[in-house]
């Protein structure tokens, strides 16, 4: 297998917006120009405010939209334009992890269908004992006991249905689970059984991991490296230790300060104003409408991602000026205290649910 499974190059879509009668239809540009690169077995997580092109950027990896731009390697292979037998592959070596496992499981379906749906598409060969047989290894792998396959979505809790969703994407044999915020539907301590759970798999499986979150906690517990997005664009990239500790672009310090989905809104002082439009976004760096650092230069070109310490890259023709030790700028004067208390109790139930966690002890059926 290739070292890189996930490689994007210059990867865009846009979509046509409020065209009608006699009205020229506008361009959004949800992803612009991304590249992307994804090693096998790390958990890679992008991160960035609701609108700024994640769940986008996810749905091109998977193919489920076209690029209008840009090319996409899955494990080597060329996924830019392919259709057919190649898509079928594609499907089945990267598989989507849903946020609300309530509303993507068919509530009028069993688990045994719910999990062997899959598996009849991709493993048509087997026979109902077997593919019944697999559905019983694949509930096991992922915490679920097999005598609970004829049970109805509704009759298990959130993070069962959770566990379920996965045993569904595992069907496939993937090489690649990508989650959409995969646990913010869920209760906090039922969230660390359920990264638990995805990090065993992907030790245990040799899984790659590619995970959406606007929630900093569980992305700092989960993920190995990080992509930062603004407005469609990756603005800094590395790994997480480094993007965490030392952020250098100031989109990345303002998110870091004003932690969002982890603080109320009223709290969110580290970033000014609003978030411009993907229709008609800033000319230059996208971010220097609402960066303190802004200067004439940032309007005039993009700003390439270049290699900066701790193996990260930044997208700021800045960042030598402003120094990695600069955080503190961009922090919200007044409430940080409370921002970060608010962002440490998070990380501490988070925690100490993941102790109390033991193989047999997940939550039982209601
Ligand atoms: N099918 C579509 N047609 C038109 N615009 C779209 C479409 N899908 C997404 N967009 C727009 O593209 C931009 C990026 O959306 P996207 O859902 O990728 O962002 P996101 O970062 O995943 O946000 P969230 O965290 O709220 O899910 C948004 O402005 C959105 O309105």
């Amino acid at each position: 297998m290739n070292e890189n499974v996930v490689e994007a190059h210059d990867l865009a879509k846009r979509f046509e917006v409020g065209g009608g009668f006699m009205k020229e239809p506008k361009l959004l540009h949800a992803v612009d120009g991304v590249d992307l690169v994804v090693r096998k077995g790390e958990t890679f997580a992008i991160v960035g405010e609701s609108g700024c092109g994640k769940s986008t950027l996810a749905r091109l990896l998977m193919r489920l939209i076209e690029p209008t731009e840009g090319t996409i390697r899955i494990d080597g292979r060329d996924m830019s334009d392919v259709s057919g037998r190649d898509l079928r592959a594609l499907r089945r070596d990267v598989q989507f992890i849903f946020q609300d496992p309530f509303s993507s499981l068919n509530p009028r379906l069993s688990v045994a269908r719910l999990v062997g749906e899959p598996l009849e598409a991709h493993r048509p060969d087997m026979s109902a004992k077997q593919r019944r047989a697999e559905v019983a290894r694949l509930l096991r792998q992922v915490g679920l006991r097999p005598e609970q396959m004829d049970r109805y979505p509704h009759e298990f809790s959130g993070g069962q249905r959770q566990r379920v969703g996965i045993a569904r994407a595992l069907a496939s044999g993937p090489k690649v689970l990508i989650g959409d915020e995969p646990v913010s539907a869920l209760d906090v301590s039922v969230q660390a059984q359920v990264v638990n759970l995805l990090s065993d798999l992907r030790e245990t499986l040799d899984l790659t991991l590619i995970v959406i979150a606007h929630d900093l906690a569980v992305i700092r517990q989960m993920s190995d490296r990080v992509a930062v997005m603004y407005l469609g664009r990756i603005v800094e990239t590395g790994p997480t230790d480094t993007i965490f500790e030392t952020p250098r672009h100031p989109y990345t310090r303002a998110l870091l300060s004003a932690i969002p989905g982890a603080v109320a809104s009223e709290d969110r002082e580290g970033l000014k104003g609003e978030t411009p439009s993907p229709i008609d976004p800033p000319s230059g760096c996208h971010f220097r409408t609402r960066c303190p650092h802004a200067i004439d230069a940032c309007a005039k070109a993009r700003p390439p991602l270049e290699d900066a310490p701790g193996d990260a890259q930044v997208a700021c023709i800045r960042w030598r000026e402003i120094g990695a030790s600069d955080v503190a700028e961009a922090e919200p004067p007044a409430r940080t205290d409370g921002a970060k208390a608010r962002f440490e109790l998070y990380r501490k139930a988070l925690e100490s649910a993941d102790n109390k966690v033991t193989e047999n002890q997940q939550e039982t059926t209601p």
